[in-house]
């Protein structure tokens, strides 16, 4: 069972800026949630108040009512954490040293690290033939699933990925969100999501920010195209240009089941491109 997460009137401040403005959150045990909104409304900000990263100017974060610590949450970062000079296999291997019990080092200080759980994950997010490959070699694409992985790799009860899939062809967004929910499991996981059709499919319950404040906070199937409206504002007006049919939510289970389901629900049929079309469309 992972701990039941708690936002307790969480504000976070950079300066004049209130990135993150008394956002209050419980987030059960296996709940898995997706995080939207437009740009720098605190999304980032927020994965990072939980993972512990940075503590809030007022408020609390708790896990089973008690301050975070330790190992129990892992964040895949959005942005370069990675080390350039290291290889794919050494970055990921450095998440999984964070999963030992610290005594390992004290009992066997020259023992290597089992590579294993580290080679299977890069494996899994289609990176097998990278593993030996500088980080500064790698796309950005191919960056982002090695940080991925290397907060899997630490096996810690909740997960947070911020955008998993900036970068991605729809393809390997399939494979990553797949792998991502696989390896979570019944754990917690929240994800920020720029694509709100994503969200919408694959995840539990949705919470929409905007101006770091709590928009909407509904269960995936009970995020309308007004509530989006709402968040993303004057775009919207675009996207009901376009959206006729009601979205496809299939709950994650079933999702699960179907692995190409993100490419299947892709409708050309409007003349737009994906690219063109915004995050939301359905
Ligand atoms: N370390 C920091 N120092 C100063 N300001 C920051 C810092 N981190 C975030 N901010 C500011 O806080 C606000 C929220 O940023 P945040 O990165 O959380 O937004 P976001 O919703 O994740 O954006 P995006 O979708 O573009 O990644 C922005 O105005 C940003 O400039």
């Amino acid at each position: 069972m992972s701990p039941e997460l708690t936002l307790d009137g969480v504000t976070k401040s950079f300066g004049d800026d209130g990135a993150v403005r008394d956002v209050s959150l419980g987030i059960a045990s296996g709940e898995h949630v997706a995080v939207v909104g437009p740009s720098g409304t605190g999304k980032t900000t927020l994965l990072r108040l939980v993972s512990g990263a940075i503590q809030p100017d007022s408020g609390r974060v708790l896990l089973d009512g008690e301050p975070v610590v330790g190992d129990a949450v892992a964040l895949a970062y959005q942005g370069e954490t990675l080390v350039g000079r290291r290889t794919a296999l050494a970055n990921v291997l450095a998440g999984r040293l964070g999963a030992l019990p610290w005594w390992r080092g004290l009992v066997e200080p020259l023992a290597p690290v089992d590579p294993d759980p580290a080679l299977s994950l890069l494996d899994r997010v289609g990176l097998a033939e990278k593993a030996d490959a500088r980080v500064s070699s790698l796309s950005a694409g191919q960056r982002q699933r090695v940080a991925l992985a290397r907060a899997l790799v630490q096996d810690a009860p909740i997960v947070l990925a911020d955008e998993p899939t900036a970068n991605l062809d729809p393809s390997t967004t399939a494979t990553v969100l797949d792998v991502l929910e696989e390896s979570v499991g019944d754990g917690t996981l929240v994800t920020v999501l720029h694509d709100v059709r994503l969200a919408r499919e694959r995840y539990d319950r949705v919470v929409g920010l905007a101006d770091g404040q709590v928009c909407f906070d509904r269960p995936a199937t009970a995020v309308t195209d007004a509530l989006l409206d709402e968040l993303f504002g004057p775009d919207m007006d675009a996207a009901k240009a376009t959206t006729e049919s009601p979205s496809v939510t299939a709950p994650r289970s079933t999702v699960a089941e179907t692995p190409s389901a993100v490419a299947q629900t892709t409708n050309d049929d409007d003349g737009t491109s994906p690219e063109e079309r915004p995050p939301w469309h359905v």
